[in-house]
Parts: structure tokens; sequence; C-alpha cells
């Protein structure tokens, strides 16, 4: 199995920088090759066994964060406050789903963007496209957007330290169910916030009530906590492959999960190829055209043993098209016996740009997917296993409309991603517990 690590080589990669010193690349690859892994084997193992059970509809996955982390937004408030999104998000859904929620945070080395156009052009100036901290810089001057291998060291060093304060906070008592309060402080009061602070007193009660009773509650002081990305620059995933010692098995040692996108995810590219060879959980984004035969086909390259948690799919088909496409995708693929964890994606199909240039989605169009998605596998039978969103813990405006009310002429006043628009803390809540009553409605 381990032979074939290479074979991608061979292959078309899509979306990949155009490198102007080879040998610069080649030197930065043998020094990642000699880092020590980012993720452990037995990690991501442990990943697919919780992703199994998602797929059977025992549990529901929770995947979000930046749509593009920045090597200098990667501090210790910034992570924090994501963290933070996420545990909030994730005790909604437990709370509202009785259902254990899998928490996996767009995070860690989600540094490489995939872009419709190799350059941009801004006043007739014309330079590369930004590709993400891992390749480019996003300023607009040349020497900024010139493509440098050594991004993709400081990319891994980043990572490993965003790694580092995640595991502290989730294993070091930030994330201790009796923690639940603290992690609205800090946030602006905000309907979504207040209701989140009924549903925590509610906890307190019940865990005060636990305790009362005698009951350990040891396992509430930690969470699992795991990361994902897109596998996009083979340049940086492939000298992260490590062979487990227990098992002599190729792993991406880069996340916990990887995910192919929706520009890459061709049967005879190279991001298939290298990503069917490791042992980790896959993700694959499928788009609005995606065939009932596209996903077998995936699936019996990517998962041929159809290993439970190992192949998710996450679809992004767009609030106005998901009814129609979704469900014959559920059925085929359902018909075929494979059982892959489906989770929605309700953003990346749902872009639009506004007269004055921002990138932005409606709240709207996102709840609208999300229900599409529900209503989907309600039609065809099948479990509606988790969410997949591009968010974030600050206060910015990216993303029109929530109960704040973002307008067209408000996205500007904090409008800080650099690639596509998150929803902030506030929407994220308000996503959290309006899927947390379509997860309830499941159960009835
Ligand atoms: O996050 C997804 C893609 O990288 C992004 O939508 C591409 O954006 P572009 O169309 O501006 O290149
Ligand atoms: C690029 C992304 O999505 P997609 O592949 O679905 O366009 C992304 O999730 O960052």
């Amino acid at each position: 199995m381990n032979e074939g690590l290479d074979a991608y080589r061979a292959l078309e990669a899509k979306q990949q920088p155009q490198w102007p010193d080879l040998a610069a690349v080649q030197k930065v690859s043998e020094e990642l090759s000699s880092q020590p892994p980012l993720v452990f084997a037995g990690e991501a193992d442990q990943l697919r066994a919780r992703l199994a059970a998602a797929a059977r509809g025992e549990a529901f996955l929770l995947q979000g964060g930046d749509c593009a982390e920045t090597f200098e937004a990667a501090t210790a408030d910034k992570i924090r406050d994501r963290v933070k999104t996420l545990l909030q998000m994730a005790v909604v859904l437990t709370y509202g789903a009785s259902m254990p929620v899998i928490k996996v945070g767009r995070m860690a080395g989600q540094f490489a963007k995939p872009r419709s156009s190799d350059t941009e052009t801004r006043d007739g100036v014309t330079l590369p496209a930004y590709r993400g901290d891992l390749v480019n810089g996003y300023d607009f001057t040349p020497e900024s957007r010139a493509v440098d291998p050594n991004r993709l060291t400081r990319g891994y060093h980043v990572s490993a330290s965003t790694l580092n304060l995640i595991r502290a906070f989730t294993q070091g008592g930030f994330a201790d169910l009796r923690q639940v309060h603290e992690w609205n402080k800090g946030f602006v009061r905000t309907p979504a916030n207040q209701r989140y602070e009924s549903l925590a007193a509610e906890i307190d009660r019940a865990l005060k009530f636990m305790e009362a009773c005698g009951v350990d509650h040891t396992a509430l002081t930690q969470t699992e906590f795991y990361v994902s990305h897109e596998a996009l620059l083979l340049d940086y995933e492939r000298p992260l492959v490590r062979i487990d010692s227990r098992t002599g098995l190729p792993y991406g040692t880069s996340g916990h999960m990887l995910w192919i996108g929706e520009r890459t995810r061709d049967l005879d590219g190279a991001h298939v190829e290298l990503l069917s060879r490791l042992r980790n959980p896959i993700g694959v984004k499928l788009g609005p055209t995606a065939s009932v035969d596209d996903a077998l086909r995936l699936i019996e390259k990517l998962d041929p043993e159809r290993e439970p948690g190992r192949l998710t799919f996450i679809t992004r088909m767009g609030a106005g098209k998901i009814r129609d496409v979704l469900p014959g995708l559920l059925e085929g693929v359902r018909d075929s016996g494979a059982q892959p964890l489906w989770i929605t994606d309700p953003m990346h199909g749902n872009g639009i740009t506004t007269e004055t240039g921002y990138k932005t989605r409606r709240f709207d169009d996102v709840m609208d997917e999300l229900r599409g998605f529900f209503e989907a596998h309600r039609e065809v039978g099948t479990f509606p296993g988790g969410i997949h969103v591009e968010l974030t813990g600050d206060d910015v405006t990216e993303c029109l409309g929530g109960s704040e009310n973002i307008d067209e002429a408000t996205l500007a006043t904090r409008y800080e991603s650099l690639c596509d628009p998150r929803l902030n803390h506030r929407q994220s809540l308000e996503l959290a517990f309006q899927v947390a009553e379509e997860l309830k409605k499941l159960k009835h």
C-alpha cells in the first residue's frame, strides 16, 4: 500500500501554485518530512470511529472555522473565541438533540485556498491571486503576492502552535462543562446569547443535581476536539504523511480529517489519488453538478472496503438547488448499499457579490439550505449527520442578515475575511439553535 504514495505525482494536480524555484520546494519538503507529526494516527482512528457513529445516526458532526486562517490571526484570543463558539454551538446541539456532537475545527491547517482565477486585477494592475497564507501574502503588491515555499514551513509551525493551544483549551479545564456560562462571557449580549444563557442555566442545574447524586463528572471536564482542513496543497500534505508505527499504514498527519474540495475532486486527479492512500477520515465536497455516478466512483476509490466513518460527503448545493438535487444523490448512494456520512456545508453554494464588491452570503439562504438538507434526508430516509460552516468567534460583519440584521452598508464596518465571508459569533449561535430544532424533529 505504501509504495503508491507518490503515484499522485503523475496525475494532474489542480489549484497548485507555480513555484518558480523547484529546488527550494524540495528543500522545504525535506524539512517538513523530518518534523514531528501534528496529529497522531490513533487520534485519526478515534475520529473515524466517532464519524461512523454519526453515519449510523447516533451522533452529529459540527465542523467549523475560518474560511482562510491567517498566520497573523493565529493569536490566543482569536483561537480561544473560535473554540468557545464551537463549544457553545456543540452545547446547544447536544442539549437540543440529546445526541453526542463531534467537534471538528476548520483549524490548524486551513491556510490554502482554491481560486476561480489565477490572477486578480485592481485599478488596471494584475497580480497573482491570493491563495492562502501557505502560498503567498494578501497585500496587493508584487512582493507580497509572489509565491514562497518557505510559507509551507511557517504554516506547519503556526498549525503546531494553534493545535497546542486547542489541546490546552480542550484538555486543560477550559472545556469543562461546568464552564458553560464562562464561554458566553466577552461576547455582546444578543437574543441568541441570552437564549444560550438560559440553556446554560438548565445545564448547570442538571450538573448540580448529578453532583448531589454522587455522579462522577470526570468525563465532562475534557472534550474531544479534532482539526481538519482542505488537503489542497500537495507540497504540504505529502511531506507530512507518516507511516504509523503500530500498523505500518500511512496517515496524513497535518490534521485529523482531511477533505477534498469541489474543484479538486476529479477521480483521475492527484488529490483523490493521494488521499485514497491515507488512513484518515476523508471528506469530499459535492456541489450541485455532482451525479450519483460521481459519488459512487468516489466511494469506490476512497472507501473500497466501505469502512464506517471513512468517508464524509459534504454537500454544498445552494439553497435554490438542494431540494432538487440532493434527494436523488442520497437515493442513488443508499441504493448502492454504501453508508457514507452526509453533512451539509450551507455556505459555499450561496455566495453573492454586492455592487460595492463584497463577497457575502445571506443568512436566510444559509438557513434555507440547512432546512433543505434536513428535508431531503427526511424524504429519502437517510441521516443528516452534520454541518460544516465557515465561522469565527469575532464580531465581524461579513454575512448579511441574522438577528442583528447586517445590511449591505454595514458589511464594510468589520469585513475581515481574506477570502469568503464567515458567520460571526451570534449568527453561528443562531444557526446552532435552528439546527437543534431540526434535530429535535428527527426524534419525533
Ligand atoms: O472558499 C472557497 C473558495 O476558495 C472561494 O470561494 C474562491 O473564491 P474566488 O471565486 O473569489 O476565487
Ligand atoms: C473551498 C471550499 O469549499 P468548496 O470546495 O466547497 O468550494 C472551502 O470549504 O474552503
